[in-house]
């Protein structure tokens, strides 16, 4: 089947009238349909739709606007089960994690939804008595989203609703390799009748679609979640332009596990946060930082478990990793287990599981490498890929030391009970999301999501904290004649 681009409330065929097939990671040669291959022309054609569907959409009240939010949401928990297959079968992450995901999407919507009862400005004393002085919130205007593969719907519908419930409209562009996610949140909109040119959806490479979206003048926002390099290119072109833009990048996420752990719900965190969605999160636990007193029984717990994960079809229900979701991806992650192969002992994992019923898709085992010199590769490149690396360390104060030498500063872990060593690690640990006695990864809706250093650009999305970014303060000063 042939999936168009969703332009001025319709259907669109691309203008080159180009497809490209969306492929099964599990299965490369199963194809879930063809998505438009869409050219600048159709992106010029998206924007100015949603330039046109501002001004009334800015119009509608909160609740108006949220309640094709709620629409949408009832629409997307109808046909959760097939949503979340086909996010299993484009992107390969399990069908459990692909049900969590899909669900998100609609407590995400759901949380948006609810926030158009809520305060959108302050009232502030003037130092005229007369001086009604408040301020209130404006959306921006058409906006730009340019979402990556990893999170195919939940990251699509955290960009969408904030922008929306705040009154901009949206040109979406959803990563090439999982298409079929946003095509069912942009159906959901469309079958909540939501007015023509609010959302449009542009399929596409980011080189050619996401380009024009950043460089064309009438976008007035870019909210991207990718690459470093990708993001930062953006960063620059869009500043030239005097766009606002919120990035969300990499990152490098250390857990601690201090002397006085509980070492099985360790290795728990440990394997929940390292190897789901086959460590394709930017959030994955990639450094694991252990006190020398516990080290040993830690890492021999963990390999043992790591062994025990099945690897496989991630539609069946007792596969714990599927593929990743690209060959490109794969080999990257290859290419990163050779190297650390020259850097680091390989404690367990290190090739393409040697099954035959796999040998099509683009499967790597989960690995873990000790004896890591902190400036080795794979300690400190993102690797995206389900790859642990483990040092030994004597106490907080050289674990907290070594957590911190990253260029990243997303996520952070400590497994501890020292109430006094979690609070220091709060205070000094160099990240924008920290979490003691969980996983790196995971995000809650109503939450500000988002890191620093090299992992962002300071702005956050989710929770309250994304109407900062969707929207401009105005300041009013009010008089009587
Ligand atoms: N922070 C995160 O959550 C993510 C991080 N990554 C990191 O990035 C690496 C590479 O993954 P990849 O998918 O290539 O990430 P990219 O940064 O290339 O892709 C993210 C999004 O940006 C688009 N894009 C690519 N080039 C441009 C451009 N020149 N202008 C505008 N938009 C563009 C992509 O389009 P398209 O791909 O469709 O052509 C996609 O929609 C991963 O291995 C991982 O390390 C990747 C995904 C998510
Ligand atoms: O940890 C999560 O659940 C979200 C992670 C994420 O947004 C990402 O990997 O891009």
């Amino acid at each position: 089947m042939r999936y168009d681009n969703y332009i001025g409330g319709v259907w669109k065929k691309p203008a080159g009238g180009e497809y490209t097939p969306n492929r099964n990671p599990h299965d490369p040669e199963e194809i879930l349909g063809h998505f438009a291959a869409s050219t600048a022309e159709d992106v010029r054609e998206a924007v100015s739709s949603a330039k046109k569907a501002f001004p009334s959409w800015k119009k509608l009240s909160f609740p108006e606007r949220a309640a094709y939010l709620k629409k949408a949401a009832e629409i997307i928990r109808g046909k959760a089960g097939q949503i979340a297959r086909d996010l299993t079968r484009e992107e390969g992450k399990t069908l459990v994690e692909a049900s969590g995901e899909t669900l998100r999407a609609v407590s995400i919507l759901e949380f948006f939804a609810s926030e158009a009862f809520q305060p959108v400005g302050e009232v502030i004393p003037s130092v005229s008595e007369q001086t009604f002085l408040f301020t209130k919130r404006e959306p921006l205007g058409a906006v730009g989203l340019i979402t990556p593969w990893n999170f195919p719907i939940a990251i699509p519908v955290w960009k969408m609703a904030p922008a929306l419930l705040y009154g901009n409209t949206v040109v979406i562009k959803p990563a090439e390799l999982t298409p079929m996610s946003v095509y069912h949140v942009i159906d959901a909109f469309h079958k909540a009748g939501i007015p023509k040119g609010v959302v449009n959806c542009v399929f596409g490479t980011g080189s050619v679609v996401g380009s024009e979206i950043v460089q064309n003048s009438e976008i007035k926002a870019i909210s991207f979640t990718g690459s470093n390099l990708v993001g930062r290119s953006i960063q620059e072109r869009a500043a030239m332009q005097g766009k606002k833009v919120q990035l969300e990048l990499g990152g490098k996420n250390p857990l601690i596990v201090l002397d006085d752990a509980d070492l099985d719900k360790a290795v728990e965190i440990a394997i929940s946060g390292a190897f789901r969605s086959t460590g394709q999160k930017c959030t994955a636990t990639s450094r694991i930082m252990v006190d020398a007193k516990v080290y040993k029984a830690f890492r021999d717990r963990l390999v043992k478990k790591t062994k025990m994960l099945k690897v496989g079809n991630p539609l069946k229900p007792d596969t714990f990793m599927g593929p990743c979701a690209s060959r490109g991806q794969c080999d990257q992650v290859l290419e990163m287990i050779e190297a650390g192969k020259k850097e680091a002992d390989l404690l367990v994992g290190g090739e393409i599981p040697p099954k035959p019923e796999l040998v099509r898709g683009f499967y790597v085992q989960p690995s873990i490498f000790e004896n890591v010199p902190r400036d080795a590769r794979i300690a400190r490149e993102e690797i995206f890929g389900p790859v642990i690396s483990l040092f030994q360390v004597n106490g907080y104060d050289e674990a907290i030391e070594l957590a911190n030498d990253t260029f990243f500063g997303l996520s952070a872990s400590i497994c501890t009970n020292n109430l006094t060593l979690a609070r220091r690690f709060v205070d000094e640990i160099e990240a924008g999301m920290v979490h003691i006695n969980s996983e790196t990864a995971g995000a809650e809706p109503q939450a500000p999501f988002g890191g620093g250093k090299g992992s962002g650009n300071g702005s956050r999305e989710q929770g309250k904290a994304a109407a900062e970014f969707y929207t401009q303060l105005k300041t009013v000063y009010m008089d009587p004649i």
